[in-house]
């Protein structure tokens, strides 16, 4: 099985638990491995035999953009669950970010794996 990926996808939200988080837009950052088959695309070169992260990410943008969440493992779920039940994709490992949400912590966050994990991929 082989993986499409997106790192550092930067996405402006309202997230979190308090008040004042109620009335801004901060960054939420995410990563996502998604199992996938590359093979037939690689030989034929079309887009739409693959797992397109264009199409992937403008989704999540969209979704994310709209969301007004108050805890990042509420969003890593509905976020799961947009890819597992919209593309082809059977397993997926995502990291959700909250940068600069802890003073003196860079990043903070959550990571999730859904789906059917494949066997040969390596931990
Ligand atoms: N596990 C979590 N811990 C915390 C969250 C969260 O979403 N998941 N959120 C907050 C606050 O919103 C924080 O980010 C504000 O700085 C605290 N802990």
């Amino acid at each position: 099985m082989d993986i499409v990926y997106i790192r550092e996808l930067e996405i402006q939200t309202v997230i979190g638990i308090y008040d004042w988080e109620r009335k801004i837009r901060q960054t939420v950052s995410l990563d996502l491995d998604m199992a996938t088959d590359i093979r037939v695309a690689a030989q034929t070169e079309d887009i739409n035999l693959t797992l397109d992260y264009k199409a992937v990410s403008k989704r999540l943008i969209a979704f994310i953009e709209e969301a007004e969440f108050l805890l990042i493992e509420t969003m890593a779920e509905r976020v799961a669950d947009i890819v597992l039940s919209e593309f082809p994709v059977n397993w997926l490992r995502l990291r959700l970010g909250k940068p600069g949400a802890v003073t003196g912590a860079r990043d903070v966050g959550v990571i999730i794996e859904r789906g059917t994990r494949p066997a040969q991929l390596p931990l």
